[in-house]
C-alpha cells in the first residue's frame, strides 16, 4: 500500500528541528503562557509577581511594589533576597542570573531548600518573561551592591554588571515591556492588573503591595497600597458588600497542617451563602489563581458538605441527606487558598492543582472547624440548612419531572389510540405529520414510509390558543394527545431533548380551513414550544391544490399561478390538458399524496421560523393568523415569506 503513496525526498534528519535556548517560547507561546491573547498578556505579570511572592512567603521580603509606565512597560519590585549573581557551578563563565533567565528549568525551587511553599516550581516562569519581551532589565540589590542585566527576546545584551553602591536596599527589581511581534497590538490594562495585586495581597497578610500606574483606567486608582491582615474573611465580605448573607460573618479560617513528608502546609477559606446571587469560588495554590480549582477545592467542598449533611441530621432534618455539592455551591461563595509543598499544576498557567494529597489534607483542616463553627451559631447554620434543602429540593423536582416526561417518550408509555407511530428507534430523520381529518389519515398512512414517518389524526379545529387560558390548554384532549405523541410538555415543561421526531410537519387542506388550522397550530407551537420552532423542527407540508393530466402524462400544481403556467406551457403529451382541483387531502389517492406531499424525494416542505429581526412584528403576524378573515391568513402563509421560509428537502 505505501508504494502508492507519492514519497517525499525532503523529508530526513535535516528536517528534524531542535529548538535551542528560549526560542521554543517565541515559537510556542501558547505552551508556555497559553496563548498570545490578553490573558496571557497578564500572565507575564503574574510569573513575576508570582517570584516576588514566592520571595515573601518564604518569609524574605514584606514589600512589593508594581508600577505601570507610560509606554505601557511594567516594573515590579521586592525587598527580598535578590537572585544569585555569582557564576554558577555547571555554567563558570555565566552568572545565576542569566542562568535563570536565558534557560528553561532553571531554578531554585525545585528541592524545596531554598523555598519551602512556592507557587514556582517549573524553572520557566522568568525565562518565558524574558523571551517574550522586546525589552528586560533586571537589577538585583544584593550585598550592598546594585547589579543589573538587559536583555531582548531572551537574549542578554551584555554581562551583569554592578552599577552603583546599594548600602539600604536588597531585593530584585524586573521592569519589561512585551514585545508587539507576539502580542500585536495588546496592551495591559490597569483595572486587570490592579486586581490581581489586590488579591496577591489578601491572600498573603505578610506583605504590603504598592501599586503606581501612569495610566487612567476608568476609577481604578493611579496609586495604593495594599496590606489586609484579615486575610480571607475581609476579601470575602467585600466581594459581597451590597449582598444580603445567611450568616453575618463568613465561615472563615486559616489551619496548619504537615504533609506526608512532614513539610509544612496550610489552608486559608473563607464561605457565606446567599440568597441573591449565583455562587462562585476562587481557589489558589501558593498564591496562585487556579481559576479550574483542582483538590484543594475539592477537599474543601467535601468538608463543607459532610459537615451541613451531619448537621442536618444532628437537627433531624432528614432533607440534608439530600444535599450536594452542586446545591452547596449554588449560592455559596467561597474563596480557598491553600500553601503546600511541591504543588502538582496542569499546565504553566498553572490552572487547575493536581497534587492528590491537597484534597485530604484541606478536607481535613476544614471540616472540624466548620462542625463547630455551625454548632456556635444556630441561627444562621439553620438558615444555612434550609437554604441548601431548598436548592436540593428544588433539583429533584426537575430532575423528576425530567424522567417522567422521558419516560412517556421512550417507552411509549400512555401514547395515544390515534397515533400511527413510525418504526424506527433513533429519531434521527424521522417525522411525524399531524394530518386533518380521518379521510386523509387513510390517504396518508398507506403513502406513508412506516420506517421514519408517523401520522397523527387531529379531529376538527384545536381550540384558538391565543385567547385561551393555560387551564384550558392541558385539559383539552386533541392538545394532550398532541404533546403525548410529540413527548413533550407545553410551555415552561417543554423540552426540547424529549421531542420524539426530528421533524413535526403540518399537513392540512390546501384550502381556507386548512390554512386556519396550520395557522391554530402554528400559534399554538409559537406560543407554547418557541424552543422547536427556533431549533429548526417545525415545517408545513405543502399539498397541492391542481392535478394536470394529458394522456398518460400528470403533473400537480400547488396554486392557482402554477396551475396557469403549466396549463400554457403544456405537459409534453397529447390531446386535451384535464384540470382538477383538490378539494382537500381525502381526495387525493396515497399515491398522489406520496409524491406530492410526503416522499422526501419529490415533495415541497416550508420550514416555519420566527423572524426575529422585526421586534414586535412576531406578535401582530400572529395576530394576523388569528384574525378575522381567513382568506387573509390563507395567503399569508402561501406567500409570505418572512414568518416561513421556503425550503426543499
Ligand atoms: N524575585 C525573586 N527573588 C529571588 N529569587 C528569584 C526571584 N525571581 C526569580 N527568582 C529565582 O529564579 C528562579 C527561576 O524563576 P522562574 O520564575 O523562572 O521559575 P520558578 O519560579 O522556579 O518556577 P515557575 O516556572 O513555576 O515560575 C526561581 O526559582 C528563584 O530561585
Ligand atoms: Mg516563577
Ligand atoms: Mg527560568
Amino acid at each position: 500500500m505505501s508504494d502508492l503513496l507519492p514519497q517525499s525526498d525532503s523529508y530526513d534528519a535535516s528536517s528534524i528541528e531542535v529548538l535551542e535556548g528560549l526560542e521554543p517560547v517565541r515559537k510556542r507561546p501558547g505552551m508556555y503562557i497559553g496563548g498570545t491573547d490578553e490573558r496571557a498578556l497578564h500572565h507575564l505579570v503574574a510569573e513575576v509577581l508570582d517570584n516576588s511572592m514566592d520571595e515573601a512567603v518564604a518569609g524574605h521580603a514584606n514589600r512589593i511594589e508594581v508600577e505601570l509606565h507610560a509606554d505601557y512597560s511594567i516594573t515590579i519590585r521586592d525587598n527580598g533576597r535578590g537572585i544569585p549573581i555569582d557564576p554558577h557551578p555547571k555554567f563558570p563563565d555565566k552568572s545565576a542570573l542569566e542562568v535563570i533567565l536565558c534557560t528553561l528549568h532553571a531554578g531554585g525551587k525545585f528541592s524545596g531548600k531554598a523555598y519551602a511553599t512556592s507557587g514556582g516550581l517549573h524553572g520557566v516562569g522568568a525565562s518565558v518573561v524574558n523571551a517574550l519581551s522586546d525589552k528586560l532589565r533586571v537589577e538585583v540589590a544584593r550585598n550592598r551592591e546594585l547589579y543589573a542585566q538587559e536583555f531582548s527576546r531572551g537574549i542578554p545584551q551584555g554581562p551583569v554588571a554592578k552599577v552603583g553602591p546599594a548600602p539600604n536596599r536588597r531585593g530584585t527589581t524586573f521592569t519589561f515591556h512585551p514585545d508587539a511581534e507576539i502580542f500585536g497590538a495588546l496592551k495591559f490594562r490597569p483595572a486587570r492588573l490592579l486586581t490581581m495585586v489586590r488579591s496577591k495581597a489578601y491572600l498573603f497578610s505578610g506583605v504590603e503591595i504598592r501599586w503606581k500606574s501612569a495610566i487612567e483606567d476608568g476609577d481604578t486608582p493611579m496609586e495604593a497600597t495594599f496590606h489586609f491582615p484579615g486575610g480571607l474573611a475581609d476579601y470575602l465580605n467585600e466581594q459581597l458588600t451590597g449582598n444580603v448573607t445567611y450568616s453575618d460573618k463568613p465561615f472563615a479560617g486559616k489551619v496548619s497542617f504537615q504533609d506526608k513528608f512532614n513539610a509544612p502546609g496550610s489552608v486559608e477559606w473563607a464561605i457565606n451563602w446567599t440568597p441573591v446571587r449565583d455562587g462562585f469560588v476562587q481557589s489558589y495554590c501558593n498564591t496562585v489563581p487556579t481559576p479550574e480549582g483542582g483538590t484543594h477545592e475539592q477537599g474543601f467542598w467535601a468538608a463543607v458538605l459532610k459537615g451541613i449533611r451531619a448537621y442536618g441530621e444532628l437537627a433531624n432534618n432528614k432533607k440534608a441527606a439530600q444535599i450536594t455539592r452542586e446545591d452547596m455551591a449554588a449560592g455559596g461563595c467561597a474563596l480557598v487558598s491553600c500553601f503546600i509543598r511541591e504543588p502538582e499544576f496542569v499546565g504553566q498557567t498553572k490552572d487547575r492543582l493536581a497534587t492528590t494529597e491537597a484534597a485530604r489534607m484541606v478536607e481535613g483542616a476544614v471540616r472540624d472547624h466548620f462542625d463547630n463553627w455551625l454548632a456556635a451559631d444556630p441561627k444562621s447554620a439553620g438558615a444555612i440548612l434550609d437554604f441548601l434543602v431548598l436548592r436540593a429540593e428544588e433539583r429533584l423536582r426537575r430532575r423528576q419531572e425530567k424522567e417522567t416526561s422521558r419516560k412517556t417518550a421512550t417507552k411509549k408509555l400512555r401514547l395515544p389510540g390515534k397515533l400511527v407511530d413510525c418504526t424506527a428507534t433513533n429519531k434521527i430523520g424521522t417525522e411525524l405529520f399531524i394530518v386533518e381529518g380521518d379521510s386523509a389519515g387513510g390517504s396518508a398512512k398507506m403513502g406513508r414510509d412506516r420506517k421514519t414517518q408517523a401520522l397523527l389524526p387531529l379531529r376538527g379545529k384545536i381550540l384558538n390558543v391565543l385567547g385561551a387560558a393555560s387551564g384550558k390548554l392541558t385539559t383539552n384532549a386533541e392538545i394532550s394527545d398532541l404533546c403525548q405523541a410529540m413527548g413533550v410538555g407545553l410551555g415552561p415543561k417543554f423540552r426540547l431533548d424529549d421531542l420524539r421526531y426530528d421533524r413535526i410537519i403540518i399537513m392540512t387542506d390546501a384550502d381556507v380551513d386548512g390554512a386556519h388550522i396550520a395557522a391554530l397550530l402554528m400559534t399554538f407551537f409559537y406560543t407554547q414550544m418557541r424552543p422547536m420552532i427556533d431549533a429548526g423542527h417545525l415545517y408545513l407540508a405543502c399539498p397541492p391544490l391542481f392535478r394536470l393530466t394529458q394522456g398518460a402524462k400528470r403533473v400537480y400544481a400547488l396554486d392557482e399561478a402554477e396551475k396557469e403556467r403549466l396549463y400554457a406551457e403544456g405537459l409534453g403529451g397529447k390531446g386535451k390538458i384535464d384540470v382538477s382541483r383538490f378539494k382537500g387531502l381525502g381526495e387525493m389517492d396515497a399515491k398522489d399524496l406520496k409524491e406530492t406531499t410526503m416522499d422526501p424525494a419529490s415533495r415541497r416542505l416550508i420550514r416555519v421560523s420566527v423572524d426575529d429581526d422585526l421586534p414586535g412584528e412576531t406578535s401582530d403576524l400572529v395576530e394576523r393568523l388569528m384574525g378575522k378573515k381567513p382568506e387573509l391568513r390563507f395567503q399569508y402563509i402561501s406567500e409570505n415569506a418572512r414568518f416561513v421560509e421556503e425550503l426543499d428537502v
